[in-house]
């Protein structure tokens, strides 16, 4: 039994915000608001001795149920020297993710039942963040063929997506709306036409002419939102756009949420954060797919994630190693590692900076994603699985392959101090993480 005492407690669900207690019991959570005393800490726990239960002071420290990030590449099964599941998870839970959604672009692509759940089973075994299978969309990522999506859903995923490219086939795409209209499963949509994208290795621009780069126009991206969104429209599937990076995607999202069409969004921190002026030939940490947006786009991301065009932040945790990221920037791969650091960048770059208030990110990253997905957590109401995260805006911590669980260092952070962290880190009442450090096999509170 656990008594979080004191806490500035941030649940959007329950449009709560403010110094209270939480009590925590057989892994849920058993109350959520009000100052309490031992008196009634014992009667609403039915406990007898206070010596029975885990008293954790949470003064000067924000306490929000655990975030959910439905965009992470932990590389398992295939290319376990960037990522596995394990180090993913644990990577998940020192970044305050109680929740992860895994992509399917692994070797092989997990395509089907077997591979779901053995993504699933490794996400149990790792006993830390809770791991959801996304299964891809089209057998091995060709775009010829739909995966068998009620077999695989027995098998537990949580999403359909064929992250890493685009489905350039307009009918497989309607196709998997179709389904995803009986399944009630949404399929999350990497829109990339590799016509426009060509052999692009940043965003098209001033910047990319300068850099003697090859661009990627803006519109590699905005012309499979709207191919999307009418596909959507038509045939009533549940669609999720991944890591939205242009104004274009923008309007178009909120054009398509005006007529009703059941799409949702995510943005990425590091398009809220960088910018293709910021792209230097010399540090690959900055080559991602989409590519880091212009300043106007950065203004209009942001805009929709505080008007609801956008619903949620995302990670798209990405680890390469360390001699694929040291390659030339034309050459190296497309990716950013973020579990660890993410949230300590949008405190610093966007919290602290006054665009975007604690509660906003909470919603954004908690209770939406768990709405959209269908997925439990995203709230302390009592009853609610005990999924918490106690944040420590004060924290500092110095970013370096010794600090970090993530196999990988490819984050633009490397070798800086950030502010902001998760000083404990709760998954269905059993602290998975204190004081910065990771506890296997603790007991639930
Ligand atoms: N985002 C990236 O730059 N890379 C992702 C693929 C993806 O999310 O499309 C990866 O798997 O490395
Ligand atoms: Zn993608
Ligand atoms: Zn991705």
């Amino acid at each position: 039994m656990l008594w979080i005492k004191n806490a500035y407690v941030i649940d959007p669900a329950q449009r709560l915000s403010g110094i209270n207690d939480v009590l925590v019991k057989d892994g849920v959570i058993v109350k959520s608001a009000g100052s309490l005393q031992p008196a009634d800490v014992l009667e609403a726990l039915e406990a007898q001795r206070l010596d029975d239960v885990l008293q954790v002071e949470g003064e000067g420290k924000y306490l929000f149920p655990g975030l959910i990030d439905v965009h992470v590449h932990l590389r398992e099964p295939g290319q376990e020297e960037k990522e596995d599941i394990r180090s993913g998870s644990r990577a998940a839970i020192k970044g305050g993710f109680t929740s992860i959604l895994a992509m399917a672009n692994t070797t092989p692509i997990v395509d089907n039942r077997a591979l779901t759940e053995f993504v699933r089973l490794q996400g149990e075994r790792a006993a830390m963040a809770r791991v959801y299978p996304i299964a891809a969309v089209t057998k091995g990522f060709l775009g010829k063929e739909l995966v068998e999506m009620m077999d695989i859903l027995d098998g537990g995923a949580v999403a359909f997506s064929d992250d890493g490219k685009g489905i350039q086939n307009a009918e497989m795409m309607r196709l998997a709306l179709e389904y995803a209209k009986l399944t009630g499963c949404p399929i999350i949509s990497h829109c990339e036409d590799d016509s426009l994208a060509g052999h692009g290795v940043m965003r098209k621009g001033e910047m990319s002419a300068r850099l003697g780069l090859r661009g990627i126009p803006a519109s590699a991206e905005s012309v499979m939102v709207a191919r999307d969104v009418l596909l959507a429209a038509e045939t009533g599937g549940k669609l999720h756009i991944a890591h939205v990076s242009t104004k274009e995607s923008v309007q178009i999202i909120r054009e398509a949420k005006k007529m009703g069409v059941d799409v949702t969004a995510e943005v990425n921190p590091h398009h809220l954060i960088f910018m293709d002026k910021d792209v230097s030939l010399t540090d690959a940490s900055y080559k991602v797919n989409p590519p880091l947006p212009s300043a106007e786009d950065q203004i209009a991301l942001l805009e929709g994630l505080l008007d609801g065009t956008i619903d949620m932040l995302a990670t798209d945790h990405a680890p390469h190693t360390w001699e694929e990221k040291t390659r030339p920037f034309a050459e190296a791969p497309f990716g950013i590692n973020a579990l660890e650091t993410v949230l300590a960048a949008v405190w610093q770059n966007l919290v602290l900076k006054g665009k975007i208030t604690p509660d906003q990110v909470i919603a954004l990253w908690s209770v939406n994603p768990a709405r959209r997905f269908g997925l439990p957590g995203g709230t302390l109401r009592p009853g609610s699985q005990a999924d918490l995260v106690l944040f420590d805006p004060e924290y500092r911590e110095m970013i370096s392959a010794e600090t970090m669980e993530t196999k990988s260092q490819n984050t633009p952070f490397l070798g800086q101090e950030m502010q902001g962290f998760p000083v404990m880190t709760i998954v269905g009442g059993k602290i998975r993480m204190a004081g910065r450090k990771l506890l296997d096999n603790k007991e639930e509170a």
